[in-house]
């Protein structure tokens, strides 16, 4: 039996780009032509196929191609018979027995689309053998489906008006690909889907994982830098960010490199799909990782002098800078992160002599963010960082010292906001 889909994308993320590529693909299709999109795997390609398939609003035939395809499996086949038996005793002494053996013929889902004017999500077309995709050259240009050659049916169905294609293939050069024949490429229009920019794959992140704006945009520049340094251009980093984003939301770990926990994911997610030596690859990574902290130190510094320029109006006394930590990929690398600046008060010398500076090292701004999550509670990190006016990195590490100290906790997971909260007993 062939089922009918009825696609419906949940959580289609339409970003200008997206939305670029799917009104000039909705163009064609509205126009009757038959639209094919390439593109290296991940760029987002089958999303974007069922995406406009449902906004054709027809019933989905979906299909992938298979190198163990025939055409049969296309247009259906002879399966099974139905037998006929009559028997005449008029005369009573005579029988006459008519005995009538028939091959029943069911439609195959390219058949079955012609037919009722649905539409085919042909996905990765180009497994399939060239020779099996024939059959498609006349049901797209002369809308005439050829089926084989039966005595108890017609050879050939009409197209139906609202037939439509969408192919979807990846480039030639992946294993297992076909190269596809000139002719059906002549009848289709073919859009190269490009690597999704920066602010889709975040988006996507974003709405499919849950995962907050700032970590995900730290994945996707962390995905992206790995990936240009290891020259992986066979397929988009989207599908790595999307495993990481998930894992980061629905296990509370934080997304920064100088989180060992997350460098760990990394490690597990980017290292295999480098294409490069193991050695090599995790060094690149490494490099990645200290890279980032360097970019975000040197934000961290300016935004910092920014800080300073306001404290001095005040005359108050200005917070240092964090100093550069690297990183190297040995399993016990630490990034040590800076000891200076507003220690916070232990929890038991506070209860015992509340003026008193414990001498527990803080990281900077650790008073700070304890003080605001005082003041609110159930906060995301994203809010912490625009109402202090500091960085994502230093809200992060202070976060990460306080919740060690047992002085806030983080709530969050699956399809919710992480936010932070001050431990029972540390209100004010
Ligand atoms: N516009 C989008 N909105 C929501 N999710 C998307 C979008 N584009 C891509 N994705 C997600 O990105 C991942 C990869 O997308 P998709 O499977 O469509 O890529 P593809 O190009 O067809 O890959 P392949 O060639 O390997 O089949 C999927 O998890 C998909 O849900």
């Amino acid at each position: 039996m062939t089922t009918v889909l009825r696609a419906s994308p949940r959580r289609f993320v339409s970003t200008p780009a997206v939305e670029r590529i799917a009104t000039r693909a909705l163009r064609y299709l509205q126009s009757g032509f038959s639209v094919h999109l390439r593109g290296p795997a991940g760029t987002g390609k089958t999303t974007l196929a069922l995406h406009l398939a449902d906004m054709i609003a027809r019933p989905i035939m979906l299909l992938f191609g298979d190198d163990e395809f025939k055409t049969s499996d296309l247009i259906g086949n002879q399966s099974g018979y139905t037998r006929k038996k009559v028997v005449d005793n008029f005369i009573h002494s005579v029988v006459k027995v008519e005995d009538e053996l028939r091959q029943n013929w069911v439609d195959a889902r390219l058949t079955l689309a012609c037919r009722e004017g649905f539409t085919l999500v042909y996905d990765e077309f180009n497994r399939s053998r060239p020779e099996v995709n024939n059959v498609l050259l006349s049901a797209l240009e002369e809308k005439l489906l050829v089926l084989p050659p039966s005595h108890n049916r017609t050879e050939y169905i009409r197209v139906h008006p609202q037939f439509r294609a969408i192919f979807t293939s990846n480039p030639e050069e992946y294993c297992g690909v076909h190269a596809t024949q000139d002719a059906l490429l002549d009848r289709l229009v073919t859009i190269n889907m490009p690597e999704p920019d920066e602010l889709t794959q975040q988006e996507i992140a974003v709405q499919k994982t849950g995962i907050d704006r700032e970590s995900a945009s730290i994945i996707v520049q962390l995905v992206r830098m790995f990936r240009t340094k290891t020259g992986a251009e066979t397929a988009s980093g989207l599908r790595s960010c999307l495993i990481l984003a998930k894992i980061c939301q629905e296990h509370e770990i934080i997304a920064t490199p100088e989180n060992a926990e997350f460098r760990d994911i990394c490690q597990d997610v980017l290292l295999s799909r480098a294409g490069r030596s193991l050695s090599e690859a995790t060094q690149i990574l490494w490099d990645t990782f200290n890279e980032m902290i360097r970019l975000n130190t040197d934000a961290a510094r300016s935004s910092v002098d920014l800080r300073v320029t306001e404290v001095e109006l005040e005359s108050q006394p200005t917070p240092q800078p964090a100093p550069q930590a690297a990183i190297a990929p040995q399993p016990e690398a630490q990034v040590r992160l800076p000891l200076n600046t507003l220690p916070l008060s232990s929890t038991d010398a506070a209860a015992d002599e509340p003026e008193e500076e414990p001498e527990s090292p803080a990281v900077p701004y650790e008073r700070d963010i304890f003080e605001y999550l005082q003041r609110h509670p159930d906060v995301r990190p994203s809010e912490i960082e625009t109402a202090l006016g500091i960085t994502r990195f230093q809200t992060i590490n202070a976060l990460n010292a306080l919740r060690d100290k047992g002085l806030v906790t983080n709530r969050g997971g699956a399809g919710r906001a992480n936010t932070y909260r001050v431990c029972e007993g540390e209100r004010a």
